[in-house]
């Protein structure tokens, strides 16, 4: 018997409901219901019996049987998930998404490129379905051409309402563009030259630099996500609120505001990724478990939250109100005076610029580590530069092949893997799935990242060179970026992250300064040579970035 060609995942109760590729099945098997085995390894063909379970709405009368039977004895619970059947592959499993909660990323994304079209609806077996896409033309309906259809939505915004309240990244309509509108400052040209020449620069040399010599001359083992996270948190606090937290100094101080901080964030996540609401909402009013936990943090991220906004009210009161300083500023001079509120700008643009710099550069040093000649082309850039203790604004704007690199290696690990909306209408995608209005449609850069249809044959492949063309004219090389829907790291349309261009400086700033002179070098541990991804809201490397740095030569 020929078996009909499928790409199948290799998750253990991995369930698909494959009724489109049933016509062939059934003709194969002369139009008996067939149960396949789960592969060991990602097959390009199904193998027959077991485990797999292909249904169909019209199931042939002699199958009835069969069919309920294996229902009770393995999938009831599943009854509630598989109602449903349209053209595309459904999968509708929470034993599978519960077994596979430590990687639900790698899980969701195997899933969505096993699915022809890159589209794979969630079934739950309460509250309304999630569709998931690494389709970029569904992505730009998402993002763009639908976009008062599909908005943040109120599961997504009760879920983390109280660590963000109503900031920027929890709202959406008018309460969102004004803040857009007034933050804007920040991201303009003069701002962005004042942080890459000012900020950045003196965490570079005055606090990075130095700790990290001290960890070559002593040899210690440091933790480089740590570090990062540490310096990214110093930096978002200057430049947004003219405050210095000082958490990057040489001691590396115990910061109870960031472990709370990622305490809060990770159980806001798991609040989103529960079956339903009501689960945490009692949880909450029992105040229980994970929603104790969540409180207490919160208090915490509030005690820092509120001295930064006391401290530049007091400032604004005694040496006078010029907006143009920092964002912080911005919103306290145009009228926003209200403490709560001012917290949540505090919290969401610590949000914004912590976690997502720190992660693309942890994720950074270990593929350059991996690719050594990449490394290399990444020295020599840097050393064609006249000015290299001191690069400024547009020194570091030219860094071409590191830019590249840098983009390289967040379609591998990008900071934020997997972002969604809801349906505020219901809808129809560009490839034809049905979205329901309540349901969440999330697309998934993660996946997107490694799909051989966007990338080719090479997309395992650490390659900066994709994003690099030759200008025959100028003979000089230059960066040619992917339309934002294929490569949507930093969300695409109106919402696009408006600290893209800053978070592009800091980085390479950053790289710059730390390859000039030093080797990063992982401590790579028998029986565990390769990171592990895992993911909140933003991406992390399990257990942190245990490295030693060595100078170079
Ligand atoms: C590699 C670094 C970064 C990545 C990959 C990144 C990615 C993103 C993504 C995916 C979003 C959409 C989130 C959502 O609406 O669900 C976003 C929004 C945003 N990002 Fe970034 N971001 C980065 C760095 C930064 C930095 C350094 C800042 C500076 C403060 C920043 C500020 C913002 C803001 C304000 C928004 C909200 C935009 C809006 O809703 O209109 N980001 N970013």
């Amino acid at each position: 018997m020929t078996q009909p060609t499928f790409k199948a995942s290799n998750h253990p109760f991995f369930v698909i409901h494959v009724d489109e590729f049933l016509p062939k099945i059934k003709t194969a098997n002369k139009g008996k219901l067939t149960a396949f085995k789960r592969p060991r390894k990602p097959k390009t063909t199904l193998s027959p019996l077991n485990v797999y379970f292909l249904t169909e709405a019209s199931t042939p009368k002699k199958n009835k049987m069969i069919l309920p039977l294996l229902l009770l004895c393995f999938l009831l619970p599943l009854i509630f998930i598989f109602f449903n059947t349209k053209s595309y592959p459904l999968i509708g499993d929470y034993i599978s998404i519960y077994t596979n909660r430590h990687r639900l990323i790698q899980f969701l994304s195997d899933a969505v490129l096993s699915s022809p079209n890159h589209t794979v609806v969630l079934r739950r077996p309460f509250g309304p379905s999630r569709v998931i896409t690494g389709n970029p033309a569904v992505v730009q309906h998402i993002l763009k051409t639908k976009f008062s259809t599909y908005q943040k939505g109120e599961n997504f915004r009760a879920a983390l309402f109280d660590v963000l309240g109503d900031g920027i990244f929890n709202v959406d309509g008018d309460k969102w563009k004004f803040q857009r509108q007034l933050s804007n400052p920040m991201f303009n040209t003069k701002s962005l030259r004042h942080f890459v020449e000012h900020v950045v620069d003196t965490e570079l040399n005055e606090r990075l630099i130095p700790i990290l010599a001290t960890a070559a001359d002593n040899n210690t083992v440091i933790d480089l996500q740590d570090v990062l996270q540490r310096f990214a948190f110093d930096n978002i606090c200057q430049i947004a609120f003219g405050y210095d937290p000082a958490c990057l100094t040489p001691s590396l101080p115990h910061a109870s505001f960031a472990v709370a901080f990622e305490d809060a964030i990770r159980l806001c996540t798991e609040r989103v990724r529960t079956s339903s609401p009501i689960i945490w909402k009692i949880k909450r009013f029992l105040n229980i478990g994970s929603e104790k936990q969540l409180k207490k943090a919160v208090s915490e991220i509030r005690q820092l939250a509120v001295k930064i906004v006391n401290q530049r009210k007091q400032e604004m009161k005694t040496m006078g109100c010029d907006k143009s300083v920092d964002l912080l500023s911005g919103f306290i001079s145009a009228g926003y005076t209200d403490d709560r509120f001012l917290m949540d700008i505090v919290v969401s643009f610590i949000f914004a610029g912590r976690d997502t710099t720190s992660a693309a550069l942890t994720w950074f040093f270990w593929l350059i580590y991996k690719n050594p000649t990449v490394e290399t082309e990444i020295v020599n850039e840097i050393n064609r530069k006249p000015n290299l203790d001191t690069l400024v604004y547009d020194e570091v704007k030219e860094m071409v092949y590191t830019h590249a690199s840098i983009c390289e290696s967040m379609r591998l690990y990008p900071p934020v893997p997997i972002d969604g909306k809801m349906a505020i209408n219901d809808d129809v995608l560009p490839d034809g799935t049905v979205v329901k209005k309540g349901m969440t449609v999330s697309y998934h850069p993660y996946a997107m990242g490694r799909s051989e249809k966007l990338w080719g044959e090479d997309w395992s492949e650490f390659r900066p060179e994709r994003w690099l063309e030759e200008d025959e004219v100028t003979e000089t090389v230059r960066f040619v970026a992917r339309d934002a829907y294929t490569y949507p790291v930093f969300q695409a349309g109106p919402r696009m992250c408006s600290g893209k261009d800053m978070a592009f400086l800091q980085m390479k700033r950053v790289v710059a300064g730390v390859l000039r002179r030093f080797v990063v070098v992982p401590v790579v541990e028998d029986g565990c040579g390769e990171p592990v991804f895992v993911a909140s809201l933003t991406s992390k490397m399990k257990g942190g970035f245990r490295v030693t740095i060595k100078e170079r030569n």
